[in-house]
């Protein structure tokens, strides 16, 4: 059996398609939809995904506010300009890129932002709404999991799901997402036991641990969807947390490191933008952005 390979990239377009006639429609009414991005350091991947986040927002119609602070600068001087954002009525969007460097605490930062602009979904009060069922902002690369998987699927009710790493960006707002759409979700981690046996079960994989090509295709349920979240750079390049190769004779349906979950990622982030907007004004939910 082989695999469908699903075009992570192909969809992150037509989902900006999209974005760009809703935000079409909104600049009518007078209401341009605005991203503020916080780069702090020199980092060279950062910098590449805020130069690709920059460039995808101004053509989708958005404005895009890039901040870059140098590595050594004070927190209270960052907290100064996450709250200045926070002020200020074009900013409907605030990102900082993580990771901060040491002398900063990410969950300060973090929650330092307005939830309601909080388009990464990493504001406690975020994690808690998605948790209870409450409207929230939810997390980019999961939200764009979850499309890929319902685009895929249909209805994810009753499945096995195994969600591979805990960590609080991907693992577990994944789970949430899985969980709310009636999933029976599993969250392995590196202490789980027999994790091959459990992979096994899963009608659904979301590999989202760090390490390249953790997960073997002798692990994967044949006709089961992989998701890799994986973006690992080795001396073959850009590889996922999952051995593509192996695992396509199996899987139902990958997602491909390049070019699956990476550019649902910086979609989501626009859709996020766009529906933070939205609530800013008193409209409703742009169709098809939110879960
Ligand atoms: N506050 C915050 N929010 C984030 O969402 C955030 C962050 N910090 N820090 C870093 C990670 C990483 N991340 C990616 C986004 C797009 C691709 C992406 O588009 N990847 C392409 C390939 C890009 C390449 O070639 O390097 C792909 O998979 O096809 C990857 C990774 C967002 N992050």
């Amino acid at each position: 059996m082989t695999a469908t390979p699903i075009d992570g990239k192909a969809f992150a377009a037509g989902l900006r398609e999209r974005i760009a006639e809703h935000t079409a429609a909104m600049k009518e009414r007078g209401i341009t939809p605005g991203l503020a991005v916080v780069l702090v350091g020199e980092d060279p991947a950062s910098q590449v995904y805020v130069r690709s986040k920059g460039k995808q927002t101004r053509e989708t119609g958005m404005n895009s506010f890039e901040h870059r602070l140098p590595a050594e600068t004070p927190e209270a001087e960052l907290l100064a300009l996450v709250e200045q954002l926070n002020e200020d009525p074009a900013v409907n969007g605030i990102l900082v890129q993580l990771p901060l460097p040491d002398h900063m605490d990410e969950a300060r930062v973090t929650n330092a932002i307005r939830p309601e602009k909080d388009v990464d979904g990493f504001h406690i009060l975020n994690v808690g709404r998605l948790a209870t069922g409450q409207k929230a902002m939810v997390p980019c690369t999961p939200l764009g999991s979850l499309m890929l998987l319902r685009d895929r699927l249909g209805s994810l009710s009753g499945k096995n799901a195994l969600v591979i790493g805990r960590s609080n960006i991907v693992g577990k707002p994944m789970a949430q997402l899985l969980l709310r759409d009636s999933a029976t979700v599993t969250i392995a981690h590196s202490r789980t036991q027999n994790l091959p046996e459990l992979c096994r079960t899963a009608d659904i994989v979301i590999a989202a641990v760090g390490r390249a090509h953790f997960v073997k295709g002798d692990w994967i349920k044949p006709g089961a969807t992989v998701i890799d979240v994986g973006i690992n750079r080795t001396d073959d390049g850009l590889v996922g947390d999952v051995d593509f190769a192996e695992a396509a004779q199996v899987a139902g349906a990958i997602t491909p490191v390049p070019g699956g979950v990476g550019p649902m990622t910086i979609a989501c982030l626009l859709a996020n933008t766009l529906t933070a907007t939205a609530r800013a004004n008193g409209l409703p939910d742009p169709e098809g952005l939110t879960p």
